[in-house]
């Protein structure tokens, strides 16, 4: 029996929280390895686990899995969370990419100065409730499903979840002019697996503070 899932990054959102939410999605328990120091990173390059000298990185059925796509896409592939064809893996794949666009704008708000923060959030609203948003809730409509794609919660429904709670972060009406993802909402948080780790206590990690940007700085020497 494979042991649990390592994730090895730093001890913050970044570009590993979606990982940790299709794990959690999943029911899968998985353990952290937090990079504290450029030390730590250094020693895992030197190690020859991180095949582009990046994380994250994930050790999974003896694999050390790097490129945050590839990570996610082997979960939900593994996981049964990837549709059961070639025609809804590819509106998955769709989907996906879609919210991938969306929550980069907003993770990589955090290495912004305070006025360019401000300026950028009003695009990140600007796009989420001029393209983003109005996609979903027309791809709800159209499917009449309870779920983006089949009938059953997929990859893309954790992945449009976890885009609307930061998305909330930002402005917190911002559905308020789409009421399929606001029913969406209710129903993908209600999931069990999903409503264990939005419960506090789980893995889940807070919005990025100053705190948590000094350190990636000081990891990644950016
Ligand atoms: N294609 C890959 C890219 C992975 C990637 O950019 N990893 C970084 C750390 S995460 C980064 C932290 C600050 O720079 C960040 C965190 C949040 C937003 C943007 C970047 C890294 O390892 N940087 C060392 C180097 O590139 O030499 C993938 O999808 O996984």
């Amino acid at each position: 029996m494979a042991g649990k899932p390592k994730l090895h990054y730093a001890n913050g959102r970044g570009r590993m929280e979606s990982i940790r939410w299709l794990l959690a999605a999943a029911g899968v328990e998985f353990e952290e390895v937090f990079l504290e120091t450029k030390e730590d990173f250094e020693k895992l390059r030197s190690d020859g686990d991180l095949l582009f000298q990046q994380v994250p990185m994930v050790e999974i059925d003896g694999m050390k899995i790097v490129q945050t796509r590839a990570i996610l896409s082997y979960i939900a592939a593994k996981h049964n969370l990837y549709g059961k064809d070639l025609n809804e893996k590819t509106l998955i794949d769709m989907y996906v990419e879609g919210t991938t666009e969306l929550m980069g704008m907003i993770i990589s708000l955090m290495f912004h100065t305070p006025e360019g923060k401000a300026k950028q959030s009003a695009m990140i609203i600007d796009r989420a409730t001029t393209r983003y948003f109005p996609a979903y809730e027309k791809v709800l409509k159209d499917h009449g499903h309870v779920f983006l794609v089949g009938n059953q919660f997929t990859w893309a429904d954790v992945q449009l979840l976890e885009a609307i709670l930061m998305t909330e972060e930002l402005k917190s009406d911002v559905l308020s002019k789409f009421p399929l993802l606001q029913a969406f909402k209710t129903r993908i948080s209600n999931i069990p697996t999903i409503k264990k780790f939005l419960q506090p206590g789980s893995q889940r990690k807070p919005p990025p503070d100053d705190e948590f940007v000094a350190k990636l700085r000081k990891i990644f020497n950016i």
